[in-house]
């Protein structure tokens, strides 16, 4: 009895002390301190947080403000949607943030913190500088890339013509899964998914089942200590990516026969000359970074550009009505040059990735050292840092109307620009497009190629509005509610398209 009774005072000595641990200030007694919800002993602040992170720490920062803390198991994490704190830690003190957390997800997927996406900053470093050259501006644009979009965009075009001929709703989630990925995959390693799998569902799954675990705050993350319960989940997450891996080490046995250094035929071929050790796990691994990284954004993206076409068919009327006033009637086929000087049309773009950024929360950083922020806000080291890019342009207090789709807003905000902003609210952020929606992220490590999504992402939003018009057969309007993992999309729904004559 006596031990049972001895046992239950360590418990609660246990909880006691971990409760206070969580809840205590940071920065001493008579300074500052960062506010937060109250966290609980173990869990700390997992108890409010459910299906949709984003909104729920959106929420949370109109209590406590532009940049609050919460444990999230053991994890002191703070979580950051004031534009100028963004600025300090994503820009000005770059230097502090530039590494991501470990855990047990992140380790696995990067070899150990050595590839690019969750890499220790020794190895991001060469790592990044080796890859960037591939994906700058100008080789985006140039013609083996453009290449590349035009003849997947043809097929998608195709498969779109087929739905509508047999009028079977066309699946946008299958449609531009297919699109992405064999854009980015014929990029990296010169082929179709159908030529190195016998399903590409099967790879987008994978793809998927990842992303529903690395670095999302999932409990086999946050709760290292239980990780022998999470031994099965830990297990399909390997089992997904090591489907993914073998894919791609099976191509690079081949590739390697042929390999000839002065005459890259894709950027495996690049990484084979280009980086100078012999750790081939590492350079698969970067492969597979850039193949997942490119798929499920943009497929998800123009889910949400096609979702917000249907609810809001005044928009898709006004946005086909500029498509033919610059690329003519007859025109069949929209190219760079065209989709360039259409501005509705990149508004449609701006604002689909403000108003459902397709990655709400970034992907998350880590306090290298203790830091200070504007002088008072104490970051400690090891501390999470959230960048919420769909809580900060989501709120009212930095933009007008902020749940309503609206890309004229971009129109405007661009002409204004042009003609020397003079923004009257007080507020320098407010309205300020630019600063409070950044979907790719800041500074020195933000996405590795906002010009190829771009790219990607305008030309086929054009082609197929130019084309079709999108509608749905069933009670409208459909759901903007987000489907969350790293990245967020839509609730499943399939598209009628109706050709336009
Ligand atoms: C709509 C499309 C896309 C969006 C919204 C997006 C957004 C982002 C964001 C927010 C990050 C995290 C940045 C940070 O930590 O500050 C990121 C990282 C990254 N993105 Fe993108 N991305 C998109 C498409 C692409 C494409 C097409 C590629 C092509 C390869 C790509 C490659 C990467 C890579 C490699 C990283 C990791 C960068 C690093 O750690 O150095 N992304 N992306």
């Amino acid at each position: 009895m006596n031990y049972l009774i001895f046992i239950i005072y360590i418990v609660l000595f246990t909880l006691l002390f971990d409760f206070i641990r969580k809840n205590r200030r940071l920065n001493g007694l008579f300074k500052k301190d960062i506010k937060g919800p109250w966290s609980l002993p173990i869990v700390g602040g997992m108890y409010l947080i459910n299906d949709n992170p984003n909104r729920v720490f959106s929420k949370l920062s109109k209590k406590y403000g532009g940049i609050y803390k919460i444990w999230i198991g053991e994890t002191l994490t703070m979580v950051v949607s004031d534009p100028e704190i963004v600025n300090e830690i994503w820009i000005k003190q770059h230097d502090n943030f530039i590494n991501r957390p470990k855990n047990i997800t992140t380790e696995i997927f990067s070899n150990n913190y050595r590839s690019l996406n969750f890499g220790d900053f020794s190895h991001w470093k060469y790592n990044r500088s080796v890859i960037s050259g591939h994906f700058t501006k100008t080789k985006i644009l140039s013609s083996k890339v453009t290449e590349i979009v035009e003849k997947q965009l043809e097929k998608l075009i195709t498969s779109m013509d087929d739905h509508s001929i047999s009028k079977i709703p066309f699946d946008p989630y299958i449609g531009f899964s297919n699109y992405s990925l064999n854009i980015i995959l014929n990029m990296v390693v010169s082929k179709d998914i159908g030529e190195c799998l016998e399903s590409s569902q099967a790879f987008i799954t994978s793809i998927d089942e990842i992303f529903k675990m690395v670095s999302t705050n999932g409990p086999q993350d946050t709760l290292p200590y239980l990780k022998p319960f999470f031994k099965k989940d830990i297990n399909h997450f390997k089992y997904h990516l090591n489907k993914i891996k073998s894919m791609i080490h099976s191509i690079y046995l081949d590739q390697i026969q042929s390999h000839d250094p002065s005459n890259p035929r894709n950027i495996l071929d690049s990484f084979i000359t280009d980086f100078k050790s012999n750790d081939i796990d590492n350079l698969l691994q970067i492969c597979i970074d850039l193949i997942v990284a490119g798929t499920d954004t943009v497929a998800n993206f123009l889910q949400w550009f096609a979702l917000f076409c249907i609810n809001y068919p005044e928009i898709q009327d006004k946005l086909y009505k500029e498509i033919i006033e610059i690329a003519g009637k007859d025109c069949k086929n929209l190219k760079n040059e065209h989709v360039s000087k259409m501005s509705y049309l990149y508004g449609c773009f701006r604002e689909t990735l403000r108003y459902r950024p397709v990655t709400p929360l970034s992907l998350p950083r880590v306090a290298k050292c203790d830091t200070y922020i504007k002088d008072d806000i104490f970051i400690p080291k090891g501390t999470s840092i959230i960048q919420n890019i769909f809580g900060m342009g989501n709120d009212e207090k930095y933009i007008s109307e902020p749940n309503k789709f609206k890309p004229e807003r971009w129109v405007e905000y661009i002409k204004q620009k042009e003609n020397s902003n003079n923004n009257k609210n007080e507020n320098k952020y407010y309205n300020n497009l630019d600063k409070i929606s950044i979907p790719f992220g800041l500074g020195k490590r933000q996405c590795l190629s906002p010009a190829m999504a771009e790219q990607e992402t305008l030309i086929a939003m054009g082609n197929m509005i130019l084309n079709y018009r999108f509608k749905y057969d069933g009670e409208l309007p459909l759901s903007e509610k987000e489907v969350y993992s790293i990245t967020i999309k839509p609730q499943p729904f399939k598209i009628s398209l109706e050709k336009r004559t």
